[in-house]
């Protein structure tokens, strides 16, 4: 997309949203290993197939299609054996994040694609609470955790990953919502509908993906049978006015990602990317990373993306951070703090 921009405009921008305290909705853990940490992996485990020379990896995560990047996907997946390794990987996620002014994300993790690898349920528990807290301690960036079902795994990793995220003495104590991700195609929503009763049930938020290569109608299952706080991505309810006018009058979030849509040619390009049609509608919109490294991108970018699609100035970029966080599940408080921290960010870069 041509950008008309002029080009200081723009630097200053660009500027302004490195140093924009924000909270990032959807992000996935597997899918944020830095080439740093898919390296530090592979070195680990020398017999994976996923290339450790920068390079080549970027041409490695260069995708044909969604169903080629759950391919590449899984291979990375293949890399996290131990709970060192999901240590390591939760550890550097939230240095990555905190780099860019995260102060707080919720990171979608698939405890299922680990506990079937052979990694301890409990040690895995541990790993991600051990990373969590040195992140805030260290850091000072709040992780919160996602637990979603990889929906074409089948309804065997549904009570899997609903089991391990409602039992009492395994659940950890980071983790606020419940997911659904992987291929929407041939892996209709309802079938998960037990499975979120007990999340919901035992008190996580309900955050399944829907709509991103499927359309509206997987968007209206996710929001009635599987009582949907947000959506992950929502791309195609830009085609059913009705639902946008659902979506904007019950506050109900998309988390948009729209490099990541680009990436998994979801949308073919950015100028089509319907995120103008969703703030148009009225939509609570939320700008995302999604797999950030795999897609070439990090959470700056998609601001800036963002930007440059909805024409922002410092205030929209600064309303825009405000609405992941009023979308996010942070308590009160903590909205309230980080509000006013983009506030009082925003005042000081803008005043004269
Ligand atoms: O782990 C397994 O063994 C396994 C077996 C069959 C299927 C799967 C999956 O489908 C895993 C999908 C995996 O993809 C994650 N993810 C990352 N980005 C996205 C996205 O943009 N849209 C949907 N899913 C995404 C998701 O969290 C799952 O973990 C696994
Ligand atoms: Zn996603």
């Amino acid at each position: 997309m041509t950008d008309h921009r002029d080009a200081g405009a723009v630097r200053d921008l660009h500027a302004f949203i490195a140093g924009l305290p924000k909270a990032e909705l959807h992000v996935h853990h597997v899918g944020s290993a830095s080439p740093r940490i898919v390296a530090e992996l592979a070195a680990r485990h020398p017999d994976s197939k996923v290339p450790t020379d920068p390079e080549a990896l970027a041409d490695y995560f260069t995708f044909t299609d969604f169903a080629h990047f759950i391919e590449v996907y899984l291979s990375v997946v293949d890399l996290v054996r131990t709970p060192e390794d999901v240590r390591l990987l939760t550890y550097e996620i939230a240095r990555d994040l905190a780099r860019q002014q995260v102060r707080y994300a919720e990171l979608t993790i698939t405890p299922f694609s680990s506990t079937r690898r052979g990694i301890d349920e409990r040690a895995f528990m541990d790993a991600i609470e051990d990373a969590r807290k040195a992140a805030e301690a260290d850091l000072g960036t709040v992780l919160r955790w996602c637990f979603d079902i990889p929906g074409e795994a089948g309804l065997e990793s549904a009570e899997e990953t609903t089991r391990l995220a409602t039992d009492d003495r395994l659940r950890p104590e980071g983790l606020v919502s419940f997911g659904l991700g992987g291929p929407e195609i041939g892996v209709p929503r309802p079938q998960f509908k037990p499975y979120f009763d007990r999340a919901i049930a035992a008190g996580l938020h309900s955050v399944p993906h829907a709509g991103e290569t499927t359309g509206p109608e997987t968007v209206w299952d996710a929001l009635v049978e599987l009582r949907a706080e947000r959506i992950g991505h929502g791309t195609s309810s830009a085609r059913d006015p009705k639902l946008l006018a659902h979506l904007a009058e019950h506050r109900i979030a998309l988390e948009v990602c729209p490099t990541s849509n680009i990436a998994t040619r979801a949308v073919r390009t950015l100028e089509e990317h319907p995120i103008r049609e969703f703030v148009r509608a009225g939509v609570l919109v939320t700008v995302n990373s999604d797999d950030p490294p795999m897609f070439g991108t990090d959470l700056d970018n998609e601001y800036a993306v963002a930007a440059r699609l909805l024409d922002l100035d410092e205030r929209g970029l600064a309303g825009l951070a405000k609405n992941a966080v009023e979308a996010s599940f942070l308590d009160d408080a903590g909205k309230a703090k980080l509000a006013a921290e983009i506030d009082t960010y925003t005042t000081a870069w803008l005043a004269p």
